[in-house]
Formats: structure tokens, sequence, C-alpha cells
């Protein structure tokens, strides 16, 4: 455990996910109870006056922790010397959005911020992902840092990771502090993978709970792959909370250690592990070993999972072609 003040940067700040990020890492949820924050929010100018608002917010929380809150319009200057990014804003997806029209609009964004990440980060530097299509957005920024490790740019698939856990706790009436050992495969969307083969829920192997290959195939894996269209429909707006509740977590374990005897699901730059391509940034099961993610090897796949897994890393690339096109043009 650390004292030293941590630099956190929290882009598109003013939206629904900064805020409901905001106040928990302000309290310590994300970082430790012992480590004081320095929160920078990012926003664009016509939303910094409703980050100076959530300012004004967190100020009025009193937390021993929070040393600091400035916001900025200006990325040079909110990433400067920053330890952590946050990188949740990006234009969301709304009803009826297909994520493909999310590429053109998000990885100019995500390529001007990884360079200047680049310039001006810390070199401690670690990055979240949460912005739509995360996985490809991160795989943007990490090729324009050539100089950070790309081991640091990951995205967020923790949100799937837990509602995971969920499905498995309702429908076994387990408790999910008893679930352990899900995974998330591939890319935040809809072609994902949450695979339950290697899974514990309570005292009863994941696998002997697969073999329901109707529920399996036709519940559990499109209930959690699309949790997120589902929430959109009902509230017209994407999940906030889940999703800020998730990413608190993923930067928690990647500091503070995954809890032992159990992994998580983590979007990284791929080692090439499980025959994915390198380069893509794609989501697999992972541990946080001192302070840095370690993808769990050595798992056996079997030809369902196979499939599954091919799939979505098949979607990951044609993300990353058309954003290179995009680049090309
Ligand atoms: N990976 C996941 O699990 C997951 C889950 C939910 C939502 N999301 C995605 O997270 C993103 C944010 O969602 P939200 O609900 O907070 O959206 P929101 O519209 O409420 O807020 C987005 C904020 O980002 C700001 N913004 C846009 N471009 C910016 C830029 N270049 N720099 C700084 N700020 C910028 C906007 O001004 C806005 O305040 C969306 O892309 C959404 O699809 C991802
Ligand atoms: O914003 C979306 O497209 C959905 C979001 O990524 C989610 O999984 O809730």
């Amino acid at each position: 455990m650390t004292s030293t003040p941590a630099t956190v940067t929290v882009t598109g700040a003013a939206g629904s996910i900064g805020y409901a990020s905001l106040f928990r890492i302000a309290a310590g949820a994300m970082l430790g109870h012992d480590r004081p924050v320095r929160l920078r929010l990012l926003e664009l100018p016509q939303a910094v006056a409703a980050a100076e608002g959530t300012a004004m917010e967190l100020e009025d929380g009193a937390f021993p922790l929070l040393e600091s809150v400035d916001i900025f319009d200006d990325a040079r200057a909110a990433f400067d010397g920053t330890d952590f990014a946050l990188l949740i804003g990006a234009r969301p997806r709304t009803k009826g959005m297909e994520r493909a029209d999310l590429l053109a609009a998000n990885s100019a964004i995500f390529a001007g911020q990884g360079s200047i990440l680049n310039e001006v980060a810390a070199d401690d530097l670690r990055v979240i992902v949460v912005g739509n299509p995360a996985n490809t957005n991160a795989a943007v920024a990490a090729a324009s840092a050539p100089d950070i490790p790309a081991e640091r740019f990951t995205a967020l698939t923790r949100l799937d990771h837990n509602r995971a856990i969920a499905q498995l706790a309702r429908r076994t009436g387990t408790p999910v502090g008893r679930i352990s050992r899900v995974s998330i495969w591939g890319n935040h969307s809809a072609t994902q993978y949450p695979d339950i083969f290697h899974a514990i829920v309570g005292d009863t192997p994941g696998a002997e709970i697969a073999a329901d290959q109707t529920w399996l195939v036709d519940d559990f894996i499109p209930t959690v792959a699309k949790r997120g269209t589902a929430i959109i429909e009902a509230r017209g707006a994407s999940s906030a909370a889940s999703a800020a509740n998730a990413t608190i977590d993923h930067v928690h374990d990647w500091v503070l250690g995954t809890p032992a005897g159990d992994w998580t699901s983590v979007a990284m730059p791929s080692n090439g592990a499980y025959g994915i391509p390198e380069g893509l940034v794609c989501s697999v099961p992972a541990r946080s070993v001192d302070g840095r993610w370690e993808v769990v090897e050595g798992l056996a796949i079997n030809e369902f999972s196979r499939g599954r897994i091919d799939a979505s890393v098949a979607e990951l690339r044609s993300e990353l072609d058309a954003v290179s096109a995009l680049t090309v043009s």
C-alpha cells in the first residue's frame, strides 16, 4: 500500500458514467482507502459548466482522500503527469445506432488522446478505455503511444464479467461471492463469449452447468452479450452506474490484485496466447500480479468455446481493419 497521491484523469467527466464514478473514486473505492487522489476532469468545452457543478458536489462530499479537483477542456493539460487515465468520454451508442457507426466517430478521439498521453503522462500510466467501441479504441490509443508499453492500455469487459456472474447467480441461486473463474473472451459487443466451462459455482463445476446446452446457447450467452442493448432499450441511455462500478473494479484489481484463487476478465493487447493475433485488444481471463495483468494461460478450450472465441476475434480484426482504412483514406 502506498500513500503517494495518485493523479486520475477522467474523460467525459460530466457524462453519466463519469458522474457515477467520481464520487466513489474520491471515497477510495478504486485505489484503496489510504491513497489520496487528485482528480482531473476532462470535458468538451460545452460540458465544462456541468463538470464544474460536479466539482462543487465533490467538494461538498468533504472526502478526506480527495486532494484536488481540476477541470480541463484541453487534453494535454488534463493528462500532464497523470497516473491513471479513465477514457470514458466518447459518443455513446443510442437507440437504433450500430456499433460500426461509432468506429468513425470515436477513433479520431482515441488516436489523439493516445498520442498526447505518450508525450505527457507519468511513467507509470495505466489506461482503461470505457468509451465504445472500447477494445478497438484502446488498440487505436495504444498504437498512437509508441513509448508507452502496450500492456498499459486496457479496455473494459469487467462489466460483461460481472453480468455473467450475476446471471449465473440468478440461474443457480448461488451467492455472487461463491462464483469464481468466469471468463469473457473477445470483444465488448454482442459477439463476446462468456465462458463458464472453467467456472466454479458454489460447489459445482461450471462445465456441469454448461451441459445444459439449450440454456447456455439460447439464454445465458445472449443475455450477457446483449445486456447493454437491453439496458439501452429500457433506459433510453446506456448503462451508467454498473459501467462505473465495473471500471472501478477493473482499476482496483489492477492495482491491488485479483482475489486469491480467482481471476477476472480484461480486454488487453494480445500476446498471442490462445491463438489471438497480436495487436488486437481482446478480452481474456486475467490475473493481476504485482500490478501487471497476466493472461491466465493453459485453460483447455473445447470446440464450442474455440468457435465462439474465433468469431469474436474475427469481429475485432474487422473493426481494426475498418479503423485502419479510415486512417489511411
Ligand atoms: N465498455 C463498457 O462496458 C461500456 C459500458 C457502458 C457504456 N460504455 C460507453 O461509455 C461511453 C460513455 O458513456 P456515458 O453514458 O457516460 O455517455 P454520456 O454521453 O453521458 O457522456 C459522455 C461524455 O463524454 C464527453 N466527451 C465526448 N467526447 C469527449 C472528448 N473527446 N473528451 C472529453 N470528453 C468527451 C461528453 O461531453 C459527455 O459529457 C460511451 O461510449 C458508451 O457507449 C461502455
Ligand atoms: O453503450 C453501449 O453500447 C452498451 C454498453 O457498452 C454496455 O455494455 O452497457
